[in-house]
């Protein structure tokens, strides 16, 4: 225990950022403390991919259903919103208290207030001053929040996750992972969505031939999509709102998602008083051992500047390593391992390692695209919607991997330890799966 301050460890934010790597970091002897201002456990349990898997649980059943209704009896099940929302609460809303306790019994002070820097080793809650030798800023993201004439007329993605009656009209501006999943979520339970594109490209970071697939078939649906779309405001207009877009378009509806991107949370927090650098768009520097540019500050998770794709296990990366930085087990600098990534669309699309995008213009490496709709371990349940695409390197790796279909997730998952550890033909054919399953139809294609 460095004797002068108050813990050895103070981190901002109880979220992923924060607890899975404070919690051993307590076991090793260190006295820590957790500031958080709203939830305990952050965006991901409360109003992030916890919340959202939980209402879109049906929504991969009823597509499954859907796919194999040859072979039912009876009607297409439908989704009853209200016991969807009421279900996911009650799985949903004992989290933070767990993760608090989870915290306590490991010897964490837990405080609940807004956390400030007055000094480099001093943070304020409340008025009152918490002093360590190190601190770790791991307050994530915020939703954007369109500068446009009746903005507060639009809701964010924690008031759709929290939507007691789905709206019969749902409007929802951008093109993102919560755009296309929410869209995904409220066509499949019966409410009639508009989404509204800023260009004609829909989930950027993904395989674009994929992605089309994915728009396509929930066009089919009834989902509509306004492509370059030029959001210009919301109106109240009697009972209902209007969107206006385009040149002079407007569009009635009755619940409007912004959907734009999430910005970091470095306002209010001391940052510039303290000396700590960030930039408004991308969030704190760091460098390689996650350290910011006062000594003793670290960062960890969305809220930082960084290339690493934004999500909870990269945050549980990080706070891990900061941990054994902080315990003594490594003076290395963090070293990232492939991270997967997926939409939880419906079907799902997964990816992981050197994307198909970069492969297919680099002559180092070679792509192996299948029809997964003409495999017979997909044809079990018609997925139809599906196709892979694999990237090997010159000695014949696998460095990467894509995936639409029902199944994309544990195809992915399952291919990651084979791109992380660049296994060879040898080691390949020790790894004897479950058969039949995704994970052994996926593992024989490498
Ligand atoms: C709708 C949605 C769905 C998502 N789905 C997925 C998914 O399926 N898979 C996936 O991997 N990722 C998903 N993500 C991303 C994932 O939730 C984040 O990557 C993860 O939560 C990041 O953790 P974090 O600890 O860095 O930040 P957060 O979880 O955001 O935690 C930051 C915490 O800091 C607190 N805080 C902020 N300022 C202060 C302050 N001054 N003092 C005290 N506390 C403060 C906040 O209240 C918050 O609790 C999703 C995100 C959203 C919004
Ligand atoms: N499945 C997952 O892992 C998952 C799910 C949800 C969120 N997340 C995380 O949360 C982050 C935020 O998600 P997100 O969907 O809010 O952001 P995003 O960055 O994925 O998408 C933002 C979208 O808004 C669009 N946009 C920006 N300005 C616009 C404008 N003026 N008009 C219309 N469209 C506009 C962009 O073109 C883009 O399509 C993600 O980057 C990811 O890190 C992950």
């Amino acid at each position: 225990m460095a004797t002068n301050y108050d813990y050895d460890v103070l981190y901002l934010g109880a979220g992923h950022g924060t607890f899975d790597g404070a919690i051993p970091l307590a076991g090793t002897g260190k006295k820590v403390a957790v500031v958080e201002a709203e939830a305990i456990g952050g965006t991901c349990p409360n109003w992030g991919c916890n919340a959202k898997i939980a209402l879109d649980a049906p929504v991969a059943l009823t597509r499954e259903q859907e796919r194999i209704k040859d072979q039912l009896n009876g009607e297409q099940s439908t989704i009853n919103w209200t016991a969807n929302m009421s279900r996911k609460h009650s799985i949903i809303d004992v989290l933070p208290g767990a993760i608090e306790g989870m915290m306590k019994d490991a010897g964490i002070d837990v405080i609940k207030g807004y956390g400030k820097l007055t000094d480099a080793h001093t943070v304020e809650v409340d008025g009152e001053q918490k002093t360590a030798d190190k601190i770790v800023i791991a307050t994530g993201l915020t939703p954007h929040k369109l500068n446009i004439p009746g903005t507060e007329l639009a809701h964010n993605s924690k008031d759709f996750l929290a939507l007691t009656h789905l709206p019969k009209r749902i409007t929802i501006v951008g093109g993102g992972y919560i755009a296309m999943e929410f869209a995904t979520i409220a066509n499949a339970a019966g409410a009639e969505v508009t989404v509204m594109l800023h260009s004609d490209v829909a989930l950027r970071p993904f395989y674009q031939p994929f992605v089309k697939k994915v728009l396509v078939d929930l066009q089919r649906r009834g989902v509509h999509f306004v492509k370059n779309s030029n959001v210009r405001g919301f109106k109240k207009v009697d009972d209902a709102l209007a969107v206006e877009y385009g040149e002079d378009d407007t569009l009635a509806t009755d619940w409007i998602l912004d959907a734009t991107g999430r910005v970091p949370n470095v306002h209010g927090l001391g940052l510039e008083e303290v000396g700590v650098k960030f930039d408004e768009r991308h969030g704190i520097d760091v460098n390689d051992h996650l350290q910011t540019s006062v000594e003793n500050i670290y960062a960890s998770g969305d809220v930082i500047n960084s290339k690493q794709p934004k999500l909870t296990p990269t945050a549980i990366f990080e706070t891990t390593y900061l941990t054994s930085l902080f315990s003594g087990q490594t003076t290395d600098p963090i070293d990232f391992p492939a991270v997967g990534t997926n939409a939880f669309t419906s079907p799902r699309i997964s990816e992981a390692g050197v994307s198909v995008a970069e492969a297919e213009k680099d002559d180092n490496y070679k792509v192996v695209k299948a029809d997964l709709s003409a495999d017979w371990y997909y044809q079990v349940d018609n997925d139809s919607i599906a196709e892979r695409a694999l990237v090997f390197d010159k000695e014949g790796h696998l460095v990467g991997a894509s995936e639409v279909s029902s199944h994309a997730v544990e195809s992915i998952n399952t291919l990651l330890p084979a791109i992380e550890f660049k296994y060879t033909k040898e080691q390949l054919g020790r790894i004897i799966q479950i058969f039949p399953s995704v994970a052994s139809d996926v593992w024989a294609t490498i």
